[in-house]
């Protein structure tokens, strides 16, 4: 990108910082949380689910959301760091039909927004990305990956146009077990998403995803950091996330190719799939030299 388009335009979102050039191909429409992007993506309230009854603050005793899945969140204001782990418990929010406290109940964290300073800022070698201009302790909640949310055709097409244009990818699929289900949520910030998008993939990172619900059936991905950060730190998550939580390369081509003489046996030919994958550029030591790939979704 030329230089000369960088660093005039300033905008600021919730507590964060737009910094640079977010004209062009990058640009996008603001939008704090998830927004439906398919037609057949209904907004949908949780079923059978009325919102709790208490007072002022909540109790896992008393409180119906807590006890839906249990409670995710400490009296701190942080998560609990076995929520953080695979497979751990789905998340649910107080909400709009709850009877309880705002300013009060423990059990509302990501819809009170980003509460930490953020900023987007040009990488050396990964286009933007963002990074944080406080010091945020670990388990504390960051921002959330806000999108449209669509369905499995449509994002199969747009990742498609995207692999065609040779584009970034913004495009996240979520996966939660649940009671031998699997639910896939597809998120796609590109045109329409929050300061989450710029975040970068890295196979040390410092924010973890949980998928969090407030009101709806449909998640919001929210991030929090999984160790300390100091300030001035790029936020990162991998895009392979636990087993939960994957983000498709849009660079990584899957083919079938005849093998080299190496893997041949005497008896048959051996049709190994190869994935060609896009370097990663994460710099941490414990790279795996390339970006995660999702070979479900393409
Ligand atoms: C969700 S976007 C992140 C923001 C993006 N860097 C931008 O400029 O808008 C994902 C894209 O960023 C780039 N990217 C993210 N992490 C990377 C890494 N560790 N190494 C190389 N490229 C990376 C890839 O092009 C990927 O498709």
């Amino acid at each position: 990108m030329d230089e000369k388009n960088i660093a005039e335009i300033v905008l600021s979102y919730e507590h964060t910082q737009i910094t640079g050039s977010i004209n062009c191909d990058k640009s996008f429409k603001y939008s704090k949380t998830n927004i439906p992007g398919s037609d057949d993506i209904v907004d949908a309230f949780l079923e059978q689910y009325e919102g709790c009854t208490c007072e002022e603050s909540c109790s896992l005793d008393s409180c119906v959301c807590l006890q839906y899945f249990g409670a995710a969140y400490t009296e701190d204001q942080t998560i609990k760091s076995s929520v953080l782990k695979e497979s751990s418990q789905p998340v649910l929010e107080c909400g709009m039909m709850c009877t309880c406290c705002r300013q009060l109940c423990n059990n509302r964290i990501v819809q009170k927004g980003i509460k930490k300073k953020l900023e987007v800022f040009k990488t050396e070698s990964k286009g933007y990305g963002l990074r944080t201009l406080e010091n945020i302790a670990v388990l504390h909640f960051v921002c959330e990956y806000a999108g449209e949310v669509i369905n499995e055709e449509e994002a199969k097409h747009r990742m498609a146009a995207t692999e065609s244009a040779n584009e970034d990818n913004y495009l996240i699929v979520v996966r939660e077990y649940w009671k031998e289900q699997v639910l896939l949520t597809y998120v796609d910030p590109q045109k329409v998403g929050n300061i989450g998008r710029f975040i970068n993939h890295s196979c040390d990172p410092n924010l973890v995803m949980v998928p969090v619900r407030i009101n709806h059936s449909v998640p919001r991905l929210a991030m929090f950091a999984s160790k300390d950060i100091i300030a001035g730190e790029e936020l990162t998550f991998n895009y392979s996330g636990a087993s939960r939580v994957s983000l498709p390369s849009k660079s990584c081509i899957e083919s079938t190719k005849v093998l080299p003489h190496l893997f041949e046996t005497t008896d048959s030919k051996v049709d190994i799939r190869q994935v060609k994958c896009k370097p990663c550029y994460c710099g941490s030591n414990l790279c795996k030299g390339f970006m995660p790939y999702d070979k479900d979704l393409i």
